[in-house]
């Protein structure tokens, strides 16, 4: 069974713009795959060349196996998109709109008023069915985008920034709704500049930056890549850092604190015990312990800067 996406060497310039500069990337079927990155990464470009709204310069962009300029059709029919821009016909209500474009994707007049009327409900908004666009409220009109990217019944769901500008509530009630469609199957791609709705949904990220993929791997994983930081308290702080020999070199750094000790590891969990009895057999009582864990936000900041930082070392 081919990938739900299947990208190989993706390349887009605008002019003198590279915006994708050869991405790669498998997104399995069924999964929740997250895409971050930056302002200015290339996310929406990405986007755009899977729903045939962008022409890509080079490489494949393939969705459950059709390529999407050959087979433009098959791959498009695939794939329900809920774009970050509202770009709704906002002079007909909205029921109608949702019919009409069921009608575009082939499904006969008499389905396409019970699927309008399903996804309204699905996402909450089934008592504004006569409105106009216009007139929704702003969460509202998020609501109605997803119920639009749900009426052709699609394999792969893209969300660009789902989320964006949305009350708490609403946001919960989002996650809820996606969440769902995932566990029956569907495959979504989430771009979000949110990154604890990253790291709640998510199977696996790709963090794009500057047009490339910089990593690709579950929230949890990347957060292993940071560094925890474990800070001991001591009955009576000592004046140098103890003889951490025994942590076998299992730390980054040790330095000394008002009321003790603070460690840095990648794996602060692992680490702690035995910085517990290194300083336990050193003598040295302990008060109180605790780990802070590196966010995912933390993580991702640290390697979009870093790529920064070789994108400049090499053009300078
Ligand atoms: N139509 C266009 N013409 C020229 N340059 C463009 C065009 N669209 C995008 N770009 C440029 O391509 C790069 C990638 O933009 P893109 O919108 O794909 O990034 P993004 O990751 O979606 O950003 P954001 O998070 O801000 O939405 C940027 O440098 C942008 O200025």
């Amino acid at each position: 069974m081919p990938p739900a996406i299947e990208i190989r060497d993706l390349r887009k310039s605008y002019g003198d713009v590279q915006a994708l500069s050869g991405v790669d990337l498998d997104v399995p079927e069924g999964s929740f795959f997250g895409l971050l990155g930056p302002n200015g990464a290339g996310k929406t470009t990405f986007i755009n060349i899977l729903v045939g709204l962008v022409r890509k310069s080079g490489g494949t962009a393939r969705v459950f196996g059709h390529d999407v300029e050959d087979d433009y059709r098959e791959a498009r029919d695939r794939i329900g998109l809920a774009p970050q821009e509202f770009n709704v016909d906002r002079f007909f209500p909205i029921r109608e709109v949702l019919e009409h474009k069921a009608g575009y994707h082939g499904v006969p007049k008499s389905e396409a008023r019970e699927r309008a009327d399903e996804v309204l409900k699905r996402v909450g908004i089934y008592n504004k069915r006569d409105t106009r666009f216009d007139w929704l409220s702003g969460g509202m009109k998020r609501r109605f985008v997803l119920a639009r990217a749900l009426i052709t019944e699609p394999d792969l769901l893209i969300l660009d920034e789902p989320t964006a500008g949305v009350d708490v509530q609403l946001r919960h009630e989002l996650w809820e709704t996606i969440t769902d469609l995932n566990d029956h199957g569907t495959t979504i791609l989430l771009t979000t500049h949110y990154i604890e709705e990253a790291e709640r949904l998510c199977d696996e990220v790709a963090i794009l930056d500057s047009g490339r993929v910089v990593d690709v791997a579950s929230p949890d994983e990347l957060m292993d890549r940071g560094t925890d930081r474990i800070t001991v308290s001591l009955r009576d702080p000592p004046s140098a850092v103890p003889d951490l020999l025994a942590l076998d070199g299992q730390y980054e750094a040790a330095e000394l604190t008002e009321s003790g000790i603070a460690v840095t590891a990648q794996q602060g969990g692992l680490v702690a015990p035995d910085l517990v009895r290194a300083l336990d057999r050193a003598g040295h009582e302990i008060v109180d312990l605790e780990i802070t864990r590196t966010s995912l936000e933390e993580v991702f900041v640290e390697m979009t800067r870093q790529d920064d930082r070789e994108t400049m070392e090499v053009s300078n």
